[in-house]
């Protein structure tokens, strides 16, 4: 698609003087910018409290962005883009204020011919987003004949079912189903988009891909990061709510959703929606069985003392809130009766990585009766979403020589060898599906509301039940020990995912 078949647009983005625009949002926006992508009409409008003139928007969010250096960028493109932002000051709460922003829109849309076309980002504090919608409507900017007016709301979406159920209603009220965008950036990395791809393009793949064949599935998504200057939002999250309850949910989504009948937003959204329906529910008193919560101590990783949790700036000395969640479930369908589901997911780890490794059961009859035999390995198949993105699949080949010793042996590829790949940042596609008005990369209503409901009694029993232990781990470590036990038989534990790909050859350690 050229940037002729793209439809003209203003993008306004509310909290456009916060941390997100500048660090993702006006970066992407400039790189599309740069390649050309954008509709040729195009204007982009920040709105937020501060009072900041057109000019010292341009300088904050884009010139003079510490989070985003344009010092080796074309001068000719940066004066070009620069040009096209501007930014209007209001009080967000009020909304006798929306009268300001319809009348800028207004100006800039005859002024870049934009065809009434306008993209509400909402990159504030979760308390507006049920507000701003209601300040739009009650300045007709919510609806246009013969133009499209669409919404796109920044995670968290809700902090339970509950709260997810009425921000849905309320949206609703205002933007019909199909023009609200609830943004969740994993579904915009290329290597969580190619986990379709490999399931449904494969013949090799799919026919192994279910209870008769698959042992488990494992899915890690490591930070070795802390929670920095964000102490006072992560504690009200903890890492259900920061990373399971949407980015990992929707990696499951993707490992195990039936084939959807075409890649349409539509089929892809029903599939989703069925696996979430079929997640079995862990009750509140099975918790202290299948979750194990962690939270980071004080230690020396990669040479530097760094802090516990617990003495971050904006964290409670006595906190209990999570920095790692260890779960394992189950999915009550034909296909994945029986197989059990492990996930992950911890700040202070030892490296970053996003990993599913799916891992398949021994062959039915052992012939090869050696001694070797007994440390004969599973087949495993690792889809590594980041970094060093790629495939791994390690079986057993014969050790050249006498008698059947069998060896674990990997064969693997990496995005990185499609030479001609430019893999875009999440945000960029992201973006560019919206002003597209693609909504098949955005997570639909339905489905954030089924992952709540999943993830809701762990959070209630961590919340309530002061007999479920919260695990000090040391940073730079792999989580509680106890989240080893989680996975059964017990000779089998978490896979080891080293920051390359291959560099770990032990796989799935028998
Ligand atoms: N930063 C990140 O990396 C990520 C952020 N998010 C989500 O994006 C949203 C924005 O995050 P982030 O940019 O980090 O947050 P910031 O606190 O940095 O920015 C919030 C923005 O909202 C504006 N704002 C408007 N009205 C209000 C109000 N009533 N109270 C407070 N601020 C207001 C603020 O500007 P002003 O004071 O001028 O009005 C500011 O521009 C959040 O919902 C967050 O969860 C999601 C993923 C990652
Ligand atoms: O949404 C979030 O994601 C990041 C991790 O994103 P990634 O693309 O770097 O894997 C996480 O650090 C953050 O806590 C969370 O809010």
């Amino acid at each position: 698609m050229s940037t002729r078949d793209i439809e003209p647009v203003v993008f306004v983005i509310f909290g456009a003087s916060g941390d997100l625009t500048r660090r993702k949002l006006i970066p992407a926006i400039y790189d599309l910018f740069k390649c050309k992508l954008l509709p040729e009409n195009f204007a982009l409008l920040g709105v937020s409290r501060s009072k900041l003139s057109d000019d010292d928007f341009r300088q904050k969010a884009f010139l003079n962005n510490e989070l985003f250096d344009i010092s080796e960028e074309p001068a000719e493109t940066v004066e070009a883009f620069a040009k096209l932002l501007f930014y209007q000051p209001i009080d967000t709460n009020s909304s006798d204020d929306y009268a300001k922003v319809k009348s800028r829109l207004d100006q800039l849309d005859g002024e870049f011919k934009t065809a009434g076309n306008f993209v509400f980002y909402l990159s504030t504090p979760p308390v507006l987003y049920d507000k701003i919608p209601a300040f739009l409507s009650a300045h007709g900017l919510n609806r246009c004949e013969g133009s499209f007016r669409r919404l796109v709301i920044e995670k968290p979406f809700g902090y339970d079912s509950q709260s997810a159920r009425e921000l849905n209603k309320s949206l609703t009220e205002y933007f019909p189903e199909d023009e609200i965008y609830r943004i969740d950036h994993y579904l915009g990395k290329e290597t969580v988009q190619n986990l379709l791809v490999t399931r449904f393009a494969n013949s090799v793949f799919e026919p192994l891909w279910n209870r008769n064949y698959i042992q488990h599935v494992q899915i890690t998504s490591a930070e070795p990061i802390g929670v920095g200057n964000r102490g006072g939002y992560y504690d009200e999250s903890g890492a259900l709510r920061d990373m399971l309850q949407n980015h990992l949910m929707q990696i499951v989504a993707h490992i195990a959703m039936e084939p959807p009948i075409s890649p349409s937003a539509e089929a892809i959204r029903a599939e989703k929606s069925k696996l979430f329906q079929s997640l079995r529910p862990i009750a509140e008193s099975e918790v202290a069985k299948y979750c194990i919560r962690g939270q980071y101590m004080a230690s020396k990783m990669r040479g530097e003392m760094v802090k516990g949790y617990r003495e971050e700036e904006g964290v409670p000395s006595e906190s209990k809130t999570e920095t790692y969640a260890a779960v394992k479930f189950f999915i009550d369908n034909w296909r994945w009766s029986g197989v059990p589901f492990y996930i992950r997911t911890g700040k202070r780890l030892p490296t970053k990585v996003t990993e599913v490794a799916i891992t398949f059961d021994r062959p039915p009859h052992k012939i090869f009766r050696t001694d070797q035999d007994l440390h004969l390995a599973h087949n495993q198949l690792v889809m590594r979403i980041q970094p060093d993105e790629g495939l791994l699949l390690s079986f057993g080949m014969k050790v050249p020589g006498e008698g059947f010793d069998v060896k674990n042996v990997g064969m693997d590829f990496h995005y990185s060898d499609l030479a001609e790949a430019d893999v875009p940042e999440a945000y960029e596609r992201l973006l560019l599906d919206c002003i597209k008005g693609d909504p098949t990369l955005y997570a639909h209503g339905d489905s954030v509301e089924y992952s709540w409901k999943f993830v809701e009694p762990i959070l209630k029993a961590w919340k309530n039940d002061d007999s479920i232990p919260v695990y000090g781990y040391p940073a730079g470590s792999w989580g509680p020990e106890l989240a080893d036990d989680l996975i059964e038989p017990a000779e089998i534990t978490w896979r080891n995912p080293c920051r390359k790909l291959t560099e770990d050859t032990s796989f799935c350690e028998l």
